[in-house]
């Protein structure tokens, strides 16, 4: 299990690209399963959960063909991520093993395009995770309304299409999802006649989701707003679809930035897709420019404390939380998180009280009164962004910060150390 080294203190600054975002690129891949021909996805970032995706395509009967693989090198403008041809020319197996879904809960999206096309498919139930217990009863109900028949028994999750295929329905979810959404843009597009998705998610990623189905000839309208439109059709075509920039890892180098003291370019940022995320941090006094290519972060100042409660798009990410957290640790004066979406996402306060950080946690709420200085420490966290909001902490820490458990970093930031190394950080990846 390695570990991240960081010797905190340094001013951040240089240019970072911005990989592509997992958290597109995951639906994406699963879409490849609702056709028979090629799909060609561009700018996948090189992370563990594209990998464990990969694995289960591959144990659905998808060949996946390695197309380019751009590295650190291509910072000239290029999207520096890699292209893979996936080919689903039959599913061999309808069902996902408990063995792999436990790696990784966003291997549920395999339930849609599966059930769409094979009439049946088998998944094991993903269960809870560090952040919350993640239910998935609004994927269920959403695929019920498309006349599938469910049944939850011995740890997995199977659905059967009636004869002739899922149907078009209006499907009103009580709550936003973004899983739940993607699985049922998915599913609805091979349904027969039309779906109506209200209170859908609006997230960026889920727009790039849209598109490519698009782009593999789905008719699909309203993407981006809280009512999906889907005109079911037999079947799809292939296609090539660029995955969008992580607006998530871009908002933690920004985080970065602003918590040393630096003055980053993060290259092929989309400021439209972080708007929520800059106003906070301008908020916070940090100075944000937007540029043809991206965002300069900058900070000169001292750090205003913010008021901040995560929301679904394009409120606040919950996925930003533990990074803003860290950044309000050093600012001057009392902020109040709330966090909104998981039950548990706080997983990161007790980390960082051990450095130093006067934190209070009331239920959803914390209230984060800014200290002079961090103090590095061996700390570990149970997420990914927690581990990484303990990561910027340590950029700003006085002494040695150890980031245990390095593996949830890499599930969702690529070549995390080799970045950090690039803006001027002194970090370390060690085998512990
Ligand atoms: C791979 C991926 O894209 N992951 C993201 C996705 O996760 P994911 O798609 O799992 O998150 P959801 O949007 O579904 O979850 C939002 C809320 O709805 C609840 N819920 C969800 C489904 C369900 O059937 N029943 C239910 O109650 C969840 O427990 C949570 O409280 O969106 C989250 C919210 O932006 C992000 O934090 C994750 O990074
Ligand atoms: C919670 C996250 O991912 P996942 O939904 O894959 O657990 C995340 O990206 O922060």
């Amino acid at each position: 299990m390695d570990k991240l080294i960081i010797r905190g203190g340094r001013a951040l600054s240089g240019t970072v690209r911005v990989s592509g975002a997992k958290n597109a690129a995951l639906p994406l891949m699963a879409a490849c399963l609702l056709i028979d021909e090629p799909l060609r996805l561009s700018n996948l970032p090189r992370l563990a959960d594209i990998a464990t995706m990969g694995d289960l395509l591959n144990h659905h009967g998808a060949s996946i063909t390695l197309e380019g693989a751009v590295g650190a090198e291509a910072l000239d403008g290029q999207p520096s991520g890699r292209s893979l041809l996936l080919t689903a020319r039959r599913i061999a197996d309808s069902t996902a093993p408990y063995d792999i879904v436990r790696k990784m809960r966003a291997s549920i999206l395999v339930l849609g395009p599966i059930l769409a096309r094979e009439g049946q498919a088998r998944v094991s139930l993903p269960g809870g995770c560090a952040i919350g217990t993640r239910p998935i009863d609004l994927h269920l109900k959403g695929l019920k309304a498309l006349g599938a028949d469910v049944d939850l028994s011995a740890g997995y999750v199977t659905a059967r299409a009636p004869k002739g295929g899922l149907i078009g329905n209006r499907v009103v979810f009580p709550k936003v999802s973004v899983g739940a959404t993607e699985n049922l843009m998915m599913a609805a597009c091979l349904a027969r006649g039309e779906t109506l998705l209200e209170n859908a998610a609006r997230e960026p990623e889920v727009v790039d989701l849209g598109r490519c189905l698009q782009a593999m000839g789905a008719r699909i309208e309203g993407l981006g707003t809280d009512r999906i439109e889907i005109a079911g059709q037999t079947t799809l075509n292939g296609a090539d679809h660029l995955c969008m920039a992580d607006r998530i890892e871009a908002g933690s180098y920004a985080v970065a930035a602003a918590i040393t003291g630096g003055d980053v370019m993060l290259a092929g940022a989309d400021p439209a897709a972080m708007e929520a995320v800059i106003t906070m941090l301008r908020e916070a006094g940090v100075g944000i420019e937007v540029k043809a290519d991206g965002l300069r972060v900058f900070r000169d100042g001292p750090l205003q404390p913010i008021t901040l409660v995560t929301q679904p798009y394009p409120g606040f990410p919950t996925d930003m939380q533990a990074q803003m957290m860290a950044l309000m640790c050093v600012a001057s004066g009392a902020s109040v998180i709330t966090e909104a979406i998981f039950e548990n996402r706080f997983m990161h306060v007790q980390e960082l009280a051990r450095m130093g950080a006067d934190i209070t946690a009331n239920g959803a709420t914390a209230t984060v009164r800014g200290v002079e200085r961090l103090t590095g420490a061996p700390v570990m966290a149970t997420d990914l962004r927690a581990s990484m909001g303990l990561a910027l902490a340590g950029l700003a820490a006085k002494g040695v910060t150890e980031v245990h458990r390095l593996y949830h970093l890499d599930r969702g930031y690529e070549r995390i150390e080799e970045k950090l190394l690039a803006l001027g950080a002194d970090v370390e990846r060690v085998a512990a």
